[in-house]
């Protein structure tokens, strides 16, 4: 299947921060990556998705300047990754899909210990471990020992320990592997906090449902190649995926004289109403449409209280299975 690399609204007003040209790794007889061109624009939070084996940890690997492609390069802002290592491991926290074993130390302990490593100095490291513990609310397990965390604790933790020389660019391989639904929602709002301080931030996984409510773009691999990548909202909707929107009404009266304002509505599909005041519909269109549609509603007096379309969510899920299927088929 051919390569679809969508642009994204967000690199549309600035230069990408990572730039991978036509990158290629093999293993002996491996091809892990093949020839992957992908931009990644500053401050997003980019889902690299794929089944296992797709070589999300390959190509995060190589961002993070731990293993040199075959072929092709990988820029960060104007730093070529193979040729200057270390300044670009200073630009990047990564945080590894395995924890390892933890030596014999607290969870402070353990951050000054990679503290230690950045050259961070002594007199600047409790305030560091203090800021991060906080960041990562674990401030209560300052003086626990690692090995009797959580693994969600854990996986904060890790987090918080590619956070401790302050990169810009956060590489995050499957961290909501095998965390439990609150965990979950604790990682993402952690994201979100810090894509609010200014990080761009890569998060790998093989289950798309994971990433597709704190994602602002996705790329999906499949065996080492690139299938699609770009703005999740427009991934969503060139694979015909579409959005949910729900709206709900201030009136339960209004609910049938709404649905048939909708129906007559090209881009609005099933179109459904299971609680009072609330119709749930597809709708495949682009922001500027949905614009409009939410313009002609309040214009023509519906009563509408919330109008809430849903990135990706479930369709999402359903998207990639599709071009995953798709594409091996090819
Ligand atoms: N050190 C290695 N030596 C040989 N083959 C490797 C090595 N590392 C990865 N591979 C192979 O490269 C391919 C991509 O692996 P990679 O770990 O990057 O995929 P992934 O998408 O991260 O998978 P997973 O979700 O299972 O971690 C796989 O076929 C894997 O077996």
């Amino acid at each position: 299947m051919q390569n679809m690399v969508l642009p994204s609204t967000t690199s549309e007003a600035t230069e990408p921060l990572i730039k991978i040209q036509n990158v290629s790794k093999r293993y002996h007889n491996t091809h892990a990556l093949q020839d992957i061109s992908l931009e990644i624009p500053r401050g997003t939070i980019y889902g690299l998705i794929g089944p296992n084996g797709a070589g999300k940890t390959t190509l995060l690997r190589i961002l993070a300047a731990l293993l040199t492609p075959t072929s092709g390069q990988v820029w960060i802002e104007e730093q070529e990754v193979t040729r200057a290592p270390s300044i670009i491991q200073r630009k990047v926290g990564y945080m590894p899909d395995f924890f390892g074993v933890y030596p014999d130390l607290t969870s402070a302990e353990y951050l000054e210990f990679y503290a230690g490593i950045h050259g961070i100095s002594r007199q600047k490291r409790n305030g560091i471990v203090a800021d991060l513990l906080e960041l990562v609310e674990l401030s209560s397990k300052r003086d626990a020992m690692v090995e009797t965390l959580s693994r969600g604790m854990k996986q904060r933790l890790c987090l918080a320990r590619a956070l401790v020389h302050d990169p810009e660019i956060l590489l995050l391989d499957e961290p909501a592997s095998g965390l439990d639904p609150r965990a979950r929602v604790e990682l993402r709002e952690l994201v979100r906090t810090l894509q609010g301080l200014g990080k761009t931030i890569l998060i790998s996984s093989h289950i798309l449902l994971e990433l597709a409510e704190m994602c602002t773009d996705i790329a999906i691999l499949q065996n080492g190649q690139l299938v699609i990548a770009g703005d999740v909202e427009k991934v969503t909707h060139q694979l015909g995926g579409g959005r949910q929107i729900d709206i709900r009404l201030l009136d339960k009266a209004r609910v049938t004289d709404t649905i048939a304002h909708l129906e007559k509505i090209a881009d609005i599909h099933n179109i459904t109403t299971n609680e009072d005041r609330l119709i749930q519909a597809e709708f495949t269109g682009d922001d500027e449409a949905l614009h409009h549609i939410l313009a002609a509603l309040i214009n023509q007096g519906y009563p509408i209280v919330s109008f809430a379309p849903r990135s990706g969510g479930g369709r999402l899920e359903e998207v990639f299975l599709n071009i995953t299927e798709r594409s091996n088929q090819s």
